[in-house]
């Protein structure tokens, strides 16, 4: 099945990002001098890649790879079969050492995401999920938490690697907002695929970011919907896979209560032509 494929190649891919941690780790630059990248997100992303296409065949899927669209290949979710690719999510995390590195796979037909694995590697948990047959973490079912009340919610965020001032200044101005409503607290992993597998297993009630791109997310929205969770956009409206803005939640209440806080900023689609990049 092809749920088990992207499975099977997570492992693989962790395999390498374990023997390139043991090494030393080449760092390279991407949109700022703090969007990092490694020849470990090339080599996984290339690994991933190429084991769909032995799959598959040459020219019958698509593919959207963070570091692919990185080096000009187009970011166009079409109604073609297509596999949406974050070799290495958390790659920061992964550069220092800090333990939340995550493989993310997501699988989308006709624009709709059908399936998304999202391997947390340090922690060795392999969460899972296919359109309307639930989610798990390594094969056990996983569900939102019941909590209702803010009050009693721990909520994750990301700053991001944009550090303009005017973004920084939103970013922390709706933190503040929502830790001082109060919520019992506000976390972040530093990964945007293990923050929402923290949503989909109950850890956690929302997790919320602008500016996150959609190889972070697609695989991870899969998992939050199957474990029972929701997605919206952060003023309020429908998710937009390619918006690089969400809100991922266990509940309606909380979603829309966080979506008050928000103070929201421009970031560019992941489709937008390059001009308007
Ligand atoms: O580690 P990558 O794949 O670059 O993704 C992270 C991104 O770099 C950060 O800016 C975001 O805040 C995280 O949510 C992404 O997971
Ligand atoms: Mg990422």
């Amino acid at each position: 099945m092809v749920g088990d494929l992207a499975e099977k190649t997570s492992v693989r891919a962790v395999l390498e990002i374990r023997k390139a941690g043991e090494s030393e780790i080449r760092v390279m630059t991407k949109s700022s001098t703090v969007d990092l990248v490694t020849k470990t997100d090339e080599r996984v992303e290339k690994i991933i890649i190429g084991s769909l296409i032995k799959e598959f065949g040459e020219g019958t899927h698509c593919f959207i790879g963070e570091e692919s669209v990185a080096k000009g290949e187009p970011c166009i979710l079409t109604d073609k079969p297509t596999w949406i690719i974050d070799p290495v999510d958390g790659t920061t995390n992964f550069v220092h050492g800090f333990p939340f590195v995550a493989v993310s796979i997501a699988f989308a037909v006709k624009k709709q995401l059908e399936f998304g694995v999202v391997y947390s590697c340090l922690e060795d948990k392999m969460y899972k999920a296919r359109r309307g047959k639930g989610a798990f973490c390594n094969d056990e079912p996983i569900q939102v938490s019941d909590v209702k009340d803010i009050n009693k919610s721990i909520i994750i965020s990301e700053h991001g690697t944009d550090r303009s001032p005017e973004k920084v200044k939103k970013i922390f101005s709706t933190m503040q907002k929502i830790l001082c409503i109060p919520v019992h607290g506000l976390r972040g992993s530093g990964t945007a695929a293990t923050n929402m597998c923290l949503v989909a297993t109950g850890a956690v009630e929302a997790f919320f970011e602008i500016g996150i791109h959609c190889w972070d997310i697609a695989a991870g929205a899969v998992i939050v919907q199957e474990a029972g969770g929701i997605l919206l956009d952060v003023d309020g409206g429908p998710f937009d896979l390619m918006s690089r803005r969400m809100v991922s939640a266990n509940n309606d209440v909380i979603a829309k209560r966080i979506i008050k806080e928000i103070e929201i900023f421009p970031a560019a689609r992941d489709d937008a032509t390059p001009e308007k990049k």
